[in-house]
């Protein structure tokens, strides 16, 4: 006779990528940027972190990189191998606000940067190039130089530079912050689409809650003095498709309900249930 099966298995909770726990991060002029933070990134998921000026959300992702080390806690990564310095060795690209290109050299060469850096010619990289520049829709455009490119086109190739590398981990600074609102909604559209299509692991920090909920999984906000999480937001999407998510109930009401913790972050409210 065979054991009854419960038919209710608890949902699955996808494996973590990276858990940090207890993470705190003071600076050497004593102020403390991070104050305890406990979070899982799971493999694959588009997180974002939103919240106000100064509440830590750089010093996350810097941590993240591997650029800047925790004062206390840990950030465990999961499957990671070891360089000699002892950081995780993983196939991650970052990108930040500022496109920062080289003016004098072409969008082939800007996005050749990072292989370069690795040793590989341009011959040998060209191909590689060639392909992350036509994900970022920028095909024709490699012998262009930066000041021939719209700001939206330098953040295209600053996103390609990252891409060639071909990450598993993309980590995105307020990358389309400094764009106006149609470019931005534009990228956000075709970030998405990279997104579903090549699977990666995207932390995406923002001040927009409008963007946080459009692109993301899970909206984790977060509030300042000391920097903490206050609130953990999944998004269901529902089976909209990327644009018309836009005009969705379900979104209008995600917004609200982001909006509600990022006052409550900034101490003008109470979030609600
Ligand atoms: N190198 C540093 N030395 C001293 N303080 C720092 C340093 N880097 C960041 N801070 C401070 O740590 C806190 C968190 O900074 P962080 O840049 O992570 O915040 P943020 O949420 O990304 O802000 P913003 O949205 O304005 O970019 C802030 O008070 C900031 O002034």
């Amino acid at each position: 006779m065979t054991a009854a099966i419960d038919a209710t298995p608890p949902r699955a909770r996808p494996k973590p990528l990276v858990s940090l726990r207890g993470v705190t991060k003071t600076f050497s002029n004593g102020t403390t940027a991070l104050a305890g933070l406990d979070m899982d990134i799971a493999d694959g998921e588009f997180l974002s972190l939103l919240g106000p000026s100064g509440c830590g959300k750089s010093t996350v992702l810097r941590m993240l990189a591997g650029l800047s080390e925790p004062s206390g806690g840990t950030i465990d990564w999961k499957s990671a191998t070891y360089d000699a310095a002892g950081r995780p060795e993983m196939d991650m690209s970052f990108v930040f606000q500022e496109a920062t290109l080289m003016p004098w050299a072409t969008v082939a060469r800007n996005v050749w940067l990072p292989l370069r850096l690795k040793g590989q010619t341009l011959k040998v990289a060209r191909p590689k190039i060639d392909e992350a520049l036509e994900m970022v829709g920028l095909g024709g455009f490699a012998e262009a130089y930066p000041r021939e490119l719209s700001g939206g086109m330098k953040m295209r190739v600053s996103i390609a530079r990252a891409l060639v590398t071909r990450p598993k981990i993309l980590l995105m600074d307020e990358p389309f912050a400094a764009l106006d609102e149609i470019t931005r909604q534009k990228l956000n559209d075709d970030l998405l689409h990279l997104w579903q299509t090549f699977g990666w692991t995207v932390v995406f920090v923002t001040h927009s809650v409008f963007e946080s909920v459009y692109l993301s999984q899970r909206v984790v906000v977060m509030a300042a003095r000391p920097g903490r999480v206050v609130d953990d937001l999944a998004i269901e999407r529902g089976a909209s498709s990327s644009a018309d998510y836009r005009t969705t109930e379900e979104y209008r009401v995600m917004c609200q309900r982001a909006s509600a913790s990022l006052l409550t972050a900034i101490g003008k409210g109470t979030p609600d249930e």
